[in-house]
């Protein structure tokens, strides 16, 4: 630690004085600065092992923008400087978020100080021992795994083994998060098309406006921006799987020209009169009851039969408890390595606890639940205080309106209005978006921001 080199930035600056006064006892050297705009000068000047940087200045003292910002700057500059950041209570979430973002570490103010020096001497170490960084939001890079441990899931898989080396169409049902996509990708590693691309196409998320082009291609100036020729989905998973993903959002309009392209195995990309042969595996999948959208005719019977050959039902999670121990610990190994966070195992306890959860987000909840625990766990085995903030399981499940009191933030308002929204749709993603007025993505985006 002699050797080792520390900035802090804050722009307070007794904060400045008490932890260098603190630090300098443990590390070679202590460097301080008030004006985080000096930032790209000192680093110009010194590689520092660490930086322990102020999320708050006082010209942005909510949102942390600026911290954000100048996280990046740090780590453009160079990805291997470890980075801590000073919190304030309450500002746990940016916290999460900054980790996401690459920092290593955070530390609340005011700090304790064995856990500061703790945390500093960690983060030296790390870089001095040339691990790798904190990975900036990228997944892990080993293939998917299934994770199947419940009977249904088990029979599940069995199903799939047995059928995708056929090209029967496939479609899953199942609640969003449940692992549809998960699924789908696996049918296709297990089919003989696996060496083949693999195209997703979320329908849910496409306009009808898009929904020809997207999907079947255009010619050079088929409409305004269509500048050059372009293959649709279609011909892009071609001697491969395509996975149409919400199919139950499609007009009726849209399901007709689906159909046609199905049953003649042919594309013609907009504003050309040229059929083109595709050779596609067909695996789909929707949230919605499909039976019950033919009987009020808003789903084509023709369509539902020509992609329903094998038909799989994915339970919810709440139906398979005994897969909750399995993918927390399948998430926590994939975490604690992606945010370098010693953090060995899942208590007990905390399985009881999650299997008490109904998760209306399914698997998907429960994955960000772990990553959110695993950034913010204090000791080397998960708790459920660490998940939920103390909160009980069941007070998560509650359905009583916002909570008063002036103390509640903007982020716990839309937090709380995204979990009754779930709770009223049954989870179902696509209408809870519409309920609050948003895309799907922009809501997955505040899925991901509240570890929902
Ligand atoms: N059995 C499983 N094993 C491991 N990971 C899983 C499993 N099921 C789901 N996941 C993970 O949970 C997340 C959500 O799964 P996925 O996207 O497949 O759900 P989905 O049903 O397609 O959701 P949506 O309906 O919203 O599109 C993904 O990150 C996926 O990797």
């Amino acid at each position: 630690m002699q050797t080792a080199k520390l900035l802090i930035v804050d722009d307070d600056a007794d904060v400045l004085l008490a932890a260098k006064l603190l630090l300098k006892r443990h590390v070679g050297q202590v460097d301080i600065e008030k004006n985080p705009d000096k930032l790209p000068f000192l680093l110009g000047q010194t590689r520092y092992d660490a930086i322990l940087l102020d999320m708050n200045f006082t010209r942005d003292v909510s949102s942390g923008k600026e911290g954000f910002d100048w996280l990046d700057r740090i780590l453009d500059a160079d990805p291997t400087t470890r980075v801590v950041l000073f919190t304030a209570y309450g500002d746990v979430e940016m916290a999460v978020r900054a980790i996401k973002a690459g920092a290593s570490d955070f530390v609340l103010k005011p700090w304790e100080n064995d856990k500061l020096v703790e945390v500093i001497k960690t983060a030296i170490e790390g870089k001095q021992a040339g691990s790798e960084t904190s990975s900036s939001g990228q997944k892990g890079t080993s293939p998917p795994t299934v994770i199947a441990q419940s009977a249904a899931m088990r029979q599940i898989l069995d199903t799939i083994e047995r059928v995708a080396p056929t090209d029967a169409n496939i479609l899953l049902l199942g609640e969003n998060g449940t692992g549809k996509d998960v699924l789908a990708r696996e049918i296709h590693r297990l089919s003989n098309r696996r060496d083949k691309p693999f195209v997703c196409a979320d329908l849910g998320a496409l306009p009808d406006s898009l929904f020809e082009s997207e999907l079947f291609g255009h010619v050079k100036g088929a409409f305004t921006d269509a500048r050059d020729d372009r293959a649709g989905r279609f011909e892009e998973a071609n001697s491969g799987t395509i996975f149409l993903d919400e199919i139950g959002n499609v007009g009726l309009a849209q399901q007709a020209r689906l159909l046609t392209v199905l049953q003649q195995r042919q594309v013609t990309r907009v504003g050309s009169n040229k059929p083109r042969s595709i050779d596609v595996r067909l695996v789909c999948a929707t949230n919605a009851d499909l039976n019950a959208r033919v009987a009020d005719r808003s789903f084509r019977q023709d369509l539902l039969y020509r992609v329903n050959t094998i038909e799989l039902h994915i339970p919810p999670l709440r139906d398979r408890p005994d897969d909750i121990g399995p993918l927390a610990e399948h998430f926590l190994r994939i975490y604690r390595k992606q945010y370098n966070r010693a953090v060995g195992q899942v208590s007990p306890d905390l399985v009881k606890h999650l299997k008490q959860y109904h998760w209306p987000g399914n698997v998907r909840e429960l994955q960000h639940a772990i990553e959110r625990a695993v950034i913010l766990a204090r000791g080397p085995v998960l708790t459920p205080d660490d998940f939920f903030f103390g909160s009980s399981p069941a007070s998560m499940q509650g359905t009583g309106g916002l909570p008063g009191g002036d103390t509640m933030q903007l982020e716990d308002v839309e937090r709380r209005l995204i979990q009754q929204a779930m709770q009223k749709h049954g989870g179902n993603i696509t209408d809870v978006a519409r309920q609050l007025g948003l895309s799907r993505q922009a809501l997955y985006r505040r899925m991901e921001k509240y570890g929902m």
